[in-house]
C-alpha cells in the first residue's frame, strides 16, 4: 500500500501537502500582514471548500452575469498553498481566500476581530469518503483499501490532520475570530437560505436578480460544467501526470451508506460519540434528515 504520509509535510504538528508548499512561507504564516477587509473560507479537506469558494460570486458582478474570465482559484487563492506567481501584496480588496489550516497557524493579524471567517464543516463520514476517492482515484497519493484510509483518516495522517481537532479547536477559539460556521449539508438543502445567511455575515445585499444567479451557478450540476469553478484544469499542473477525475464527484449527503460496513460505521460512531462529547453544532448524516 502506498503510504499518503510520503506526499505531507508536518508543521507545528499539522499535516500540509507536500507537492507545491512553500515551506518558507509557511514558517512565516504568523506575521502575514492581514486587511481588515480580507475574507477567509476555513475547511477540514473535502468539506465543501471549492462549493464555498463559488460564493465568491457575491462580490463579483461580472462572474455573476457569465463575462468573468478568471478561475475560482484565482479568486480565491489558497492561502496556505500560495505559488510564486501569487503576489497577495498585490491582491484587490476585498480579498478572499480558502485556507485548511487549524485555528493555531492563522496570522495573527486575524485575530482582530474583524476579519470575516466562514468555517464550512461536513458529515464526517461523508469527508471520509469524498477523501478516500480524492486520494485514490484523483490524486493517487493512496493506493490501499478503504479500511486502511479509514484508519488513516482516524488517526488524523492525512493532509488537514485530524478531523476531530479541527472542528474543534476552531469552534472552542471562536471567541478569538470573526467567525460564522455554516454546515455543507445545510447549504444543500436550502441552498438560498445559506447563501442569505453569508451574505449577511458578509454585510453584502443582493438584489433578487443577483441572488439567484448566485444560487444557480452554485448548484453541483452547474459547478461541474462550469471549466471556471470547477477545478479541473489544476489537478495535472498541481498533483502530477498520473492525477485524474474530479474535485466534483458526487456532492451528495449520506455517501457513506456506500462505503463503511456496520461494523464500521459502529467503529466509527463510538469514536465520534467519544471525540465529539458536549459539541453543540449539529450534523446531518442523511438527506431525508432535517
Ligand atoms: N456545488 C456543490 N454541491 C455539493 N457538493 C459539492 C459542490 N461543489 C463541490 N462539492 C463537493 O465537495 C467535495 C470536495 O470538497 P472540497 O472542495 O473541500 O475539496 S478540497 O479540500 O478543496 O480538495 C466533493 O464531495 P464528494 O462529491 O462527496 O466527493 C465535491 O463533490
Amino acid at each position: 500500500m502506498e503510504d499518503m504520509e510520503k506526499f505531507l509535510f508536518k508543521f507545528k504538528g499539522y499535516y500540509f501537502n507536500r507537492s507545491s508548499l512553500d515551506i518558507g512561507f509557511i514558517e512565516n504564516l504568523d506575521n502575514f500582514e492581514i486587511r481588515e477587509n480580507d475574507v477567509f473560507i476555513v475547511t477540514y479537506p473535502k468539506s465543501g471548500t471549492i462549493w464555498f469558494q463559488q460564493l465568491s460570486l457575491i462580490y463579483s458582478e461580472e462572474h455573476r452575469k457569465g463575462t468573468g474570465k478568471r478561475e475560482t482559484m484565482d479568486r480565491v487563492p489558497f492561502f496556505e498553498y500560495k505559488t510564486p506567481e501569487m503576489d497577495f501584496e498585490e491582491r484587490p480588496s476585498p480579498c478572499l481566500f480558502s485556507t485548511h489550516l487549524p485555528y493555531y497557524l492563522v496570522p495573527s493579524g486575524l485575530k482582530n476581530k474583524k476579519v470575516k471567517i466562514i468555517y464550512v464543516y461536513r458529515n464526517p463520514k461523508d469527508v471520509m469518503c469524498s477523501y478516500f476517492h480524492f486520494a485514490k482515484n484523483v490524486i493517487s497519493q493512496f493506493t490501499g483499501t478503504f479500511e486502511e484510509f479509514m484508519k488513516q483518516f482516524l488517526e488524523g495522517r492525512v493532509m488537514g490532520s485530524l478531523w476531530f481537532d479541527h472542528i474543534k479547536g476552531w469552534y472552542e477559539h471562536r471567541s478569538l475570530f470573526n467567525i460564522q460556521f455554516m454546515m455543507y449539508e445545510e447549504m444543500k438543502k436550502d441552498p438560498r437560505g445559506s447563501v442569505l445567511k453569508i451574505c449577511k455575515f458578509l454585510e453584502k445585499g443582493l438584489s433578487d436578480e443577483d441572488m439567484d444567479a448566485v444560487v444557480r451557478q452554485a448548484i453541483f450540476e452547474n459547478m461541474k460544467d462550469d471549466p471556471l469553478a470547477n477545478y479541473d484544469s489544476i489537478i495535472a499542473t498541481v498533483f502530477g501526470p498520473n492525477a485524474k477525475g474530479h474535485f466534483l464527484r458526487k456532492g451528495t449527503i449520506g455517501d457513506w451508506k456506500n462505503h463503511l460496513t456496520v461494523e464500521q460505521n459502529e467503529r466509527f460512531d463510538k469514536i465520534f460519540q467519544r471525540e465529539m462529547k458536549d459539541f453543540p453544532l449539529e450534523f446531518i448524516w442523511d438527506m431525508n434528515e432535517d
